[in-house]
């Protein structure tokens, strides 16, 4: 990272001009989530991680933010431009925390860190980890959260609801020991910091605009495509309707259930009225479809058993295998039925179940792309998606709220829409995942809590998730 700034200094730009264009971009994306302006408290070390704190903090005390200043040291300690966007905030008398949000910025260390924090950074960062934990405060993090090794991800102290990263994913966020410091991941880009190509890579609102070009305007239905979806089960119906309700809402032209006849009186009334209803065949190989989504709540019943490696050996679309599918695959061990065009989205329980529940994330969901020779979305606070041959690409969306049965059925109804609409298997994992993540996070901001948000609501806010990923895209490029 330091050699690339090397560079882009070399190139003509100045660091304050990279300070003034990636807070500026921070602050836009922290005033889409935040509604309300409140209190922003700036902790701040010496370096330019702080000066990237400081031009947030501006920013949102030019939008009716109080703002308050933590230092470690006293400014003639700080670096010469971190010194400068301090003086560049407004003068305010010793403000009181006031009701509405409290922000937390992390701008203690950033790049130029080694080690352990050591005192007073330490303290400092123990003080917002004491005031997230008990004023209900969000933590937002320049760059990486003070104290993680941006190699690794180890050592982590400053725990983040939200990091900015600046320019280029450090390979030390994604590391599983990273993840409960890092929180969400935002990555901002830099045009005169260029993406390394080859690293593994981040899904992020500009990845997914880019996947998700505007439609023609002559756009049909059967463009759209249409999803089957063979899931519930005695008990375990409702897994059916929120797989419909993600595959509506996820873009499909037409979406089909089928289940057992003697389903239908309880099917109906729960279905969107758009959502068909018809009778699982006896012979599952005749379902058509562009996209077919096989397992929420499927039981795994001997006759399901078979029917599912019949579906599977003779596919003529995109699969996706989700829940019970899987279970079915991982207890024979028929790795022969799967293969390309197929979308597995195991999350840790069933990983163990198909593979191992050894190493790394990412060893273990490379492991299984190349057990399988499929596409696979390995679920989880921070979802991998990987096929043979491509690279790791990590979500950066979502929030712990979605700690609830059900999202899986969702999220699996969203990967077969966009798999009917043209999508590969692994761009469709990469954009289902950031959407369902980013619904949780819009619905969180609109006042949904941790204990209240469940998979139908994620479904509602899709539609804001989908808009989301055009307007931070054009947030994160436009300088003014
Ligand atoms: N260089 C640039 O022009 C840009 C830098 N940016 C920001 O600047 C950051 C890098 O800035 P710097 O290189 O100034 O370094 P940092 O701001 O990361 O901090 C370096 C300072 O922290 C102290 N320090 C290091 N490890 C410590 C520890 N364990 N405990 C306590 N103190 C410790 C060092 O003595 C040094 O004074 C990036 O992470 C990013 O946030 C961005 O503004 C983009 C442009």
């Amino acid at each position: 990272m330091q050699a690339l700034e090397e560079k882009a200094f070399a190139a003509g730009a100045t660091p304050e001009q990279l300070m003034e264009k990636v807070g500026l971009r921070m602050a836009r994306l922290i005033l889409e989530d935040v509604l309300q302006p409140g209190t922003v408290m700036v902790f701040l070390g010496k370096g330019h991680n702080a000066g990237d704190a400081l031009v947030v903090a501006r920013h949102l005390q030019g939008a009716g933010w109080t703002v308050r200043i933590r230092q470690g040291y006293p400014a003639a300690e700080m670096a010469e431009l971190s010194q400068r966007k301090l003086s560049e905030l407004k003068e305010q008398p010793e403000p009181v925390l006031r009701p509405g949000p409290l922000l937390l910025l992390d701008g203690l260390v950033g790049i130029g860190a080694s080690g352990k924090l050591r005192s007073p950074l330490g303290e400092l960062a123990d003080e917002m980890n004491s005031l997230r934990a008990s004023h209900g405060a969000e933590t937002i993090a320049m760059d990486l959260p003070s104290g993680l090794n941006a190699d690794v991800g180890s050592g982590g102290h400053v725990i983040a609801d939200q990091t900015f990263t600046v320019g280029v994913p450090k390979r030390g966020l994604v590391a599983d020991t990273a993840t409960p410091f890092v929180g969400r991941l935002s990555l901002i880009p830099v045009e005169e910091l260029p993406l390394p190509k080859k690293t593994d890579s981040l899904t992020t609102g500009q990845s997914v605009n880019e996947l998700l070009p505007p439609r023609a305007f002559g756009y049909h239905k059967g463009q759209a495509g249409r999803v089957s979806i063979v899931a519930g089960s005695p008990g375990m119906w409702g897994a059916a309707v929120l797989c419909a309700q993600g595959a509506l809402r996820g873009g499909a032209g037409m979406v089909t259930l089928y289940a057992k006849s003697e389903a239908a009186p309880i099917l109906q009334p729960l279905l969107d009225p758009e959502v068909m209803l018809k009778t699982l065949p006896e012979d599952w190989s005749t379902i058509g479809g562009d996209a077919i989504v096989i397992g929420p709540g499927l039981g795994t019943s001997k006759s399901s058993r078979e029917m599912l490696f019949k579906v599977l050996t003779e596919r003529k679309c995109p699969v996706v295998l989700d829940a019970d599918g899987l279970n079915l695959i991982a207890a024979a061990g028929r790795f022969d039925c799967l293969g390309k065009g197929v979308l597995l989205t195991p999350h840790p329980g069933e990983m163990a179940r198909l593979n191992s529940s050894h190493g790394t994330r990412a060893e273990r969901v490379r492991a299984l792309a190349e057990q399988s020779g499929s596409t696979v979305l390995f679920k989880g606070s921070r979802t991998v998606v990987t096929e043979p041959g491509a690279k790791l690409h990590y979500n950066t969306t979502g929030h712990p709220a979605m700690a609830t049965g059900g999202q899986g059925d969702t999220l699996s109804g969203v990967l077969g829409a966009l798999l009917a609409g043209g999508l590969s298997p692994l761009e469709a994992g990469r954009v289902g995942a950031w959407a369902c993540g980013r619904a949780a996070e819009i619905a969180l901001s609109e006042g949904e809590s941790e204990q209240s948000l469940t998979p139908t609501r994620i479904s509602e806010y899709l539609g804001k998730a989908f808009r989301s990923a055009r307007i931070r895209s054009r947030l994160c490029l436009e300088n003014d």
